[in-house]
């Protein structure tokens, strides 16, 4: 592609594979950002925006947007922290999805209770920094030096192996269910830390123009995001219930309330977690409220 073509486009980085590959692309769809990758092409240009997609691995998506070789990105938290980041990157979204914890995982039958166990053993792992810094913590408190100290070793994919195949003591690697930690006969005993998707942007960014898409790109993925998350909740109440009732649907900001031709009633409209709908319904019920009904939003800018 022609270097020229991207001059003065929005660049943003989504990861090329992986976990959070597709999950990105709804996204992208429910922002209406319109785009066509060519097959295997890594840069794309946008249709309807003046922005080009960039297709990256997550793991170095921080540093490209850190460095401001693109000027926003979508990648895991994890990552931005392993990268050593996070002063160079702004985390403008929580995006709800890519969800997992980043944990310490020894053998289910061994005797390894606690990590201080593991101080002076062999760990493998593809996030060398955080688990490096993890354990140089556990080594200076057991006041290890030189080569007594713990060892690790990066490997980039099916860290899980490493164990059964008497490469390490323990692994520290992500977790979601559980099932390929299960799977391979481990079990954590430390939490690292806890991950999910996030927008970012380059804390000094190098094209001040840009700076108005993306907020405007923002705000729609952050549309996508709330329209997700929330349901509109609408009922009729007694207006003598009314504080009860929307103490339990509180809103956003405040709920909106109608009057109805009978004067001692009121209609109540509120946004509420999609979570927490069947509870709310239930305590709806129970304070009186009548004609509950819950609607799917399609998208929304709050
Ligand atoms: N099981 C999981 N559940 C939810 N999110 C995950 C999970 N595994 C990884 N992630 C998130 O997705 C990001 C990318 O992980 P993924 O395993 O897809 O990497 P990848 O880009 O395919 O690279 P590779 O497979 O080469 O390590 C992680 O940094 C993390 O934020
Ligand atoms: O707790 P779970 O739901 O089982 O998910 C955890 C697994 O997901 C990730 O790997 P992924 O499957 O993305 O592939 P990778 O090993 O190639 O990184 C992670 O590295 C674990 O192996």
């Amino acid at each position: 592609m022609d270097p020229n073509v991207l001059r003065g486009r929005l660049l943003l980085a989504i990861p090329k594979k992986g976990r959070l590959h597709e999950r990105c692309i709804e996204l992208l769809n429910g922002a209406d950002i319109q785009f066509h990758r060519p097959n295997r092409l890594d840069v794309c240009l946008v249709q309807n925006h003046h922005i080009a997609l960039v297709f990256l691995p997550a793991a170095d998506i921080p540093s490209f947007v850190g460095k401001g070789n693109v000027d926003m990105g979508i990648t895991g938290h994890d990552v931005i922290l392993e990268a050593e980041m996070e002063s160079f990157v702004t985390e403008t979204l929580r995006l709800s999805f890519g969800k997992c914890a980043l944990q310490v995982q020894v053998p289910e039958a061994g005797p390894v209770q606690s990590v201080e166990a593991l101080a002076g053993k062999r760990i493998v792992t593809s996030f060398e920094v955080l688990a490096g810094r993890f354990f140089a913590d556990i080594d200076d408190r057991a006041g290890l030096v030189g080569d007594t100290r713990t060892s690790i070793e990066y490997v980039g994919g099916s860290v899980e192996a490493a164990c059964a195949l008497g490469l390490a003591d323990a692994i520290v690697d992500l977790v979601e269910s559980g099932e390929t930690m299960r799977a391979a006969g481990l079990r954590p005993i430390a939490t690292l830390l806890q991950s999910e998707a996030v927008l970012i942007r380059s804390t000094t960014p190098k094209h001040a123009h840009i700076t108005p898409l993306i907020d405007k790109i923002t705000a729609r993925i952050a549309g996508v995001i709330a329209a997700r998350k929330y349901i509109v909740c609408q009922y009729n109440v007694l207006r003598s219930k009314l504080s009860t009732a929307t103490a339990v649907t509180p809103g956003r900001r405040a709920p909106t309330i109608s009057p109805l031709e009978d004067p001692e009633w009121v209609a109540v409209s509120s946004m509420v977690e999609r979570s927490k709908m069947a509870d709310v319904m239930d305590q709806l019920v129970s304070v009186g409220a009548e004609d509950i009904l819950i609607f799917n939003l399609d998208n929304s800018r709050v």
